[in-house]
């Protein structure tokens, strides 16, 4: 038998092909309201309505076959069949917006030029009605010569006539009207197709332009973005709260029932102050990351993170960035791998370089439990005045050093070591559109998925490691337990290190294992409280904040606090960054300056507080 025929999606983006492909394989690649989300080719099987079995493939957005940024890249050289491994596909689906036909019907145009059997999936039909346009679908495929097919992606409107589309499928010869054509003249006769096939336009978008008007306003619109993400930090620990008292409660719970079920010893030990208690104190911060990434979904979705985007261009610009920084940076603050792979769709290699490089000091979702943790300890849950948390406003402050810090360093690196201008910043502005549900949901599932893993998986074992080095070798009586143990004393050589930025030596023990994921920084100060409480019934009872409380002082805490800020505690940045950057030199300078930053900060931070009488 021979192999499934191979289809490909391509398209300018944003066009929805993720959503396509999404819709007809059953798979949950990620869509996001703005250029730029897919930067890798992804592959899925689907089954066409005739029956045939085919594999598709969904590709990064690009404007033109003549790749600009690596991520284009990878689209000319899967549709030319010069892809390592990978044979050219047997069939492209050029996929359209509708209510920006114009534009996307020039890259279009190229593709259709090759002459291989296409269809055109004249996508986002129902953003267009909702402008008040009226398309002819028949004018189209009279121009181009392949079969038109309306479709919904979001709403699975028109996948069955695709998919008959594509099993019809056949090689063509395209006409002179397509081939041999410069880009100015696609660009003419773009206009003029989508001039024949909109048959009606009533002008709707007032509503929207307004909404424009306000947020891309150079006063207004910072303003609002500001307040919006003040409203996000009030609501991660204002909302959270009662669901994660009911998570603490229920871990408190299952601590209490094994221990007393179990047997006395090591065992039981290891389920109660290594499982229970380290990996429990990192899943009480689920409620925290869903209701971060609902209010982050929920602006991607509308429309609202490309004009976020727009507004931070001109201040990129000051440092020497583009706006094409922003997705990726904000990518980063679910976690910088795929920041970080997202800088594949910025076209200036010393503008990708300093965005990689900068990318790390975005707050990833990792770190949020070491943040909440530490801040529900030491800031009080006062009202600073109208209704305004001061706990919020912590997070949200460290959340800004990040920002800050990231934009330092960004100026100082585009003078010396990437050294460069800005580049210029074009992104078309996504349609606004009501988030949807279901997306949603899909979405916030992923995310908590994700962290429930990072909890069962990495986060579990080395707790449970630390936890053996916690306990071996054995106290003798009225010894400590962590100080005679094989990981105490690995931690009396580091805290040599950290000790002039206000660590002790527990916190230094925290950040050894935390290089595996940042928020094992918790689980372990837990299970290093729970092995050091021993039989002492008290302190075993104590929660991780009371416990943090009674041996930390505020400077200290806050010292850690910034060390967080900086630091690089995630092996995996640093190999996706090796391999974005293919090598060891950036990866390794990454390493050395934010622990550089990260010490200066911490000991800034602590030497402050401590003058202060903090
Ligand atoms: N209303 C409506 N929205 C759509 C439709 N198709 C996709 N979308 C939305 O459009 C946005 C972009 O969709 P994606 O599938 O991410 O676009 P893409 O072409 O893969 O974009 P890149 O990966 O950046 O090239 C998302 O917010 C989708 O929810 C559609 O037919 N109608
Ligand atoms: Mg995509």
């Amino acid at each position: 038998m021979s192999r499934p025929r191979k289809v490909a999606l391509v398209g300018n983006p944003n066009a929805g092909k993720s959503a396509l492909f999404n819709a007809l394989t059953g798979a949950r690649q990620k869509i996001a309201n703005y250029p730029g989300v897919t930067v890798e080719r992804k592959s899925g099987r689907l089954i066409l309505p005739t029956g045939e079995p085919v594999e598709m493939t969904d590709l990064p957005g690009a404007y033109g076959l003549d790749p600009t940024s690596p991520d284009e890249e990878v689209t000319s050289k899967v549709i030319s069949g010069h892809f390592p491994g990978e044979a050219a596909p047997d069939v492209l689906i050029v996929v359209l917006d509708a209510s920006n036909l114009e534009q996307h019907l020039v890259f279009a145009q190229e593709v259709l030029a090759l002459g291989k059997p296409a269809v055109v999936a004249l996508n986002m039909v129902d953003l267009a009605e909702r402008d008040g346009l009226v398309l002819d679908p028949a004018v189209l495929q009279e121009e181009l010569g392949v079969r038109v097919v309306p479709t919904v992606a979001v709403r699975r409107r028109g996948l069955t006539e695709l998919g008959e589309a594509i099993a019809s499928a056949e090689a063509r010869h395209p006409g002179p009207g397509l081939t041999n054509l410069t880009q100015t003249e696609r660009r003419v006769a773009a206009h003029a197709m989508a001039d024949a096939a909109i048959l009606s336009e009533s002008k709707r978008h007032r509503l929207h332009a307004r909404l424009d008007r306000m947020l891309l306003n150079p006063w207004l619109g910072p303003v609002i973005l500001l307040a919006l993400l003040f409203v996000v930090f009030q609501a991660v620990f204002a909302w959270a709260t009662p669901f994660a008292d009911a998570l603490d409660a229920g871990v408190s719970w299952l601590h209490d029932t094994v221990r007393a079920l179990m047997p006395d010893g090591l065992l039981r030990d290891l389920i109660t102050e290594g499982v229970i208690s380290g990996v429990g104190s990192v899943v009480v911060f689920l409620p925290q990351i869903v209701i971060l990434f609902a209010f982050i979904l929920a602006m991607e979705a509308s429309g609202y993170m490309a004009r976020a985007a727009f507004l931070m261009d001109r201040m990129m610009a000051h440092v020497g960035l583009s706006g094409r920084s922003f997705i990726p940076l904000l990518s980063s603050f679910a976690c910088a791998i795929p920041g970080i792979m997202a800088t594949r769709s910025i076209t200036d290699p010393k503008d990708r370089l300093t965005t990689i490089l900068i990318a790390p000091m975005m707050t990833c979702s990792a770190r949020l439990p070491v943040y909440a943790v530490i801040i529900a300890a030491f800031i009080p849950n006062t009202n600073v005045g109208g209704g305004v948390g001061l706990q919020g406003l912590v997070l949200l402050a460290l959340y800004v050093a990040g920002v800050l810090g990231a934009m330092l360093v960004a100026l100082v690196l585009r003078r010396s070591v990437t050294k460069g201008e800005a580049s210029g910043f074009i992104m078309e502005l996504p349609k606004y559109q009501l988030p949807r549900l279901k997306d949603m949901a899909i979405g916030l599932w992923q995310r908590a998925w994700i962290f429930l893993r990072r909890a069962g998986t990495i986060i579990f074992t080395v707790t449970v490691v630390l936890w053996i080095l916690l306990n071996f070798p054995q106290a003798k009586p009225g010894e400590s337990q962590v100080d005679v143990s094989i990981a105490g004393r690995l931690a009396n050589g580091l805290a040599v290190v950290v000790e002039p930025i206000g660590f002790n030596r527990d916190m230094a023990l925290a950040l050894i294992p935390a290089m595996a994921a940042r928020e094992v920084a918790v689980s372990s100060l837990a299970t290093t409280y729970a092995v050091d409480a021993g039989d002492n019934e008290d302190q075993q009872a104590a929660e991780l904040g009371d416990q943090l409380k009674s041996r930390w002082t505020l400077p200290m805490a806050l010292a850690f606090l910034a060390w967080f800020v900086f630091a690089p505690q995630c092996m995996s940045t640093i190999a996706v960054t090796r391999r974005e950057t293919n090598g060891w030199k950036w990866p390794a300078f990454m390493l050395a300056y934010l622990f550089g930053l990260a010490y200066v900060a911490a000991g800034a931070t602590y030497w402050i507080a401590v003058a202060a009488g903090l």
